[in-house]
């Protein structure tokens, strides 16, 4: 049997819609997978009970298919599904690398970024690799097309999630159809004063490139206590705070002796407007790791 475990991801950071995305040491998911005749799907672990085990609608059912690789595929969820954390995208990045390894197939992780971008279009409708690459690769990474580049960035993070679900496909719908040069130059600016700090080990870029004025303003609105969050998190310490993926978790770039106390924050200002929310405490961390039983 093949066990991986894939980590969370959030995707954006703010100034990188659809492009960067950063792995997270916790939390994750672990997937084992054993060879059968045809596909089947068991879940369990957290908001299990929302995702579906028919492999049409399953993530892992469309890694399975492209890799022609039919398994019995147990999912142990750590990761709530519509949680902004990359949960459907981790699971198809975790099938992706163990079934290549069950099927010996051969491929690079890299090769495998856009099999398991197939698995999660699968839930939100279009293709992007921004959980799945660094849910394969770790770290820091930059998806533009097929090409991905990863930065082995060392960054203390708060990703705090309200017990409020979006889903990708609904806050897609609010993302501007356009954007004014004046904004494009702006988002240009955060977007390299970010990939700078990732190179550096440096929050205070890193936080500073995160404000985004074009997708997250709209994102925003979804999220009951978003600003109060925000303000809540920049008083404790944070460098910089952003929606996390498509929302409605809410990411925060600190230096690590103020992670405690904006973790705190951040769920006293959700629950301020009587919403309860849980913060992890977490930095960039690596891919997914796969064993041998
Ligand atoms: N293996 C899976 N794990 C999690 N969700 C899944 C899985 N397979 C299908 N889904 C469905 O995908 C949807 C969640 O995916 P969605 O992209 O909306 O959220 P997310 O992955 O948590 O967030 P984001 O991509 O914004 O970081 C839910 O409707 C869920 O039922
Ligand atoms: N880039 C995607 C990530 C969510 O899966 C979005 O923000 O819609």
């Amino acid at each position: 049997m093949i066990t991986v475990r894939a980590p969370a991801t959030s995707a954006n950071l703010g100034s990188g819609f659809d492009v960067f995305g950063a792995a997270l040491d916790r939390p994750a998911d672990v997937i084992r997978v054993e060879k059968a005749d045809r596909t089947t799907i068991d879940v369990t672990g957290y908001g299990s009970e929302f995702i579906p085990e028919d492999p049409a609608n399953n993530t892992v059912g469309a890694v399975a298919e492209a890799l022609d690789a039919p398994a019995h595929i147990r999912i142990d969820k750590g990761i709530r599904p519509s949680s902004g954390l990359g949960s459907s995208g981790a699971s198809a990045a975790a099938a992706a690398l163990a079934l290549n390894e069950l099927y010996d197939r051969g491929l690079t992780r890299t090769e495998l970024v856009p099999i398991a971008g197939k698995g999660e279009a699968t839930v939100s409708g279009e293709v992007h690799l921004d959980n799945v690459a660094p849910a394969l690769l770790g770290g820091f990474t930059v998806a533009t097309g097929r090409d991905v580049t990863t930065v082995d960035a060392d960054i203390p993070l708060v990703a705090c999630l309200p017990e409020i679900a979006i889903s990708t496909r609904d806050a897609r719908d609010v993302v501007p159809a356009g954007a004014t040069m004046e904004q494009l130059v702006y988002t240009i600016g955060r977007a390299a004063t970010l990939t700078t700090g990732m190179c550096r080990d440096d929050p205070r870029l890193v936080g500073k490139g995160m404000h985004d004025r074009l997708v997250t303003p709209a994102r925003a609105d979804l999220i009951s206590g978003y600003d109060e969050v925000r303000e809540a998190a920049l008083a404790a310490g944070a460098t910089g705070v952003t929606v996390s993926g498509a929302g409605p978790g809410v990411l925060a770039a600190c230096y690590p002796e103020d992670r405690r106390d904006i973790a705190a924050a951040m769920v006293e200002g959700f629950g301020a407007v009587g919403v309860d929310a849980r913060a992890y405490q977490t930095r960039i961390g690596g891919g997914a790791t796969l064993s041998r039983d």
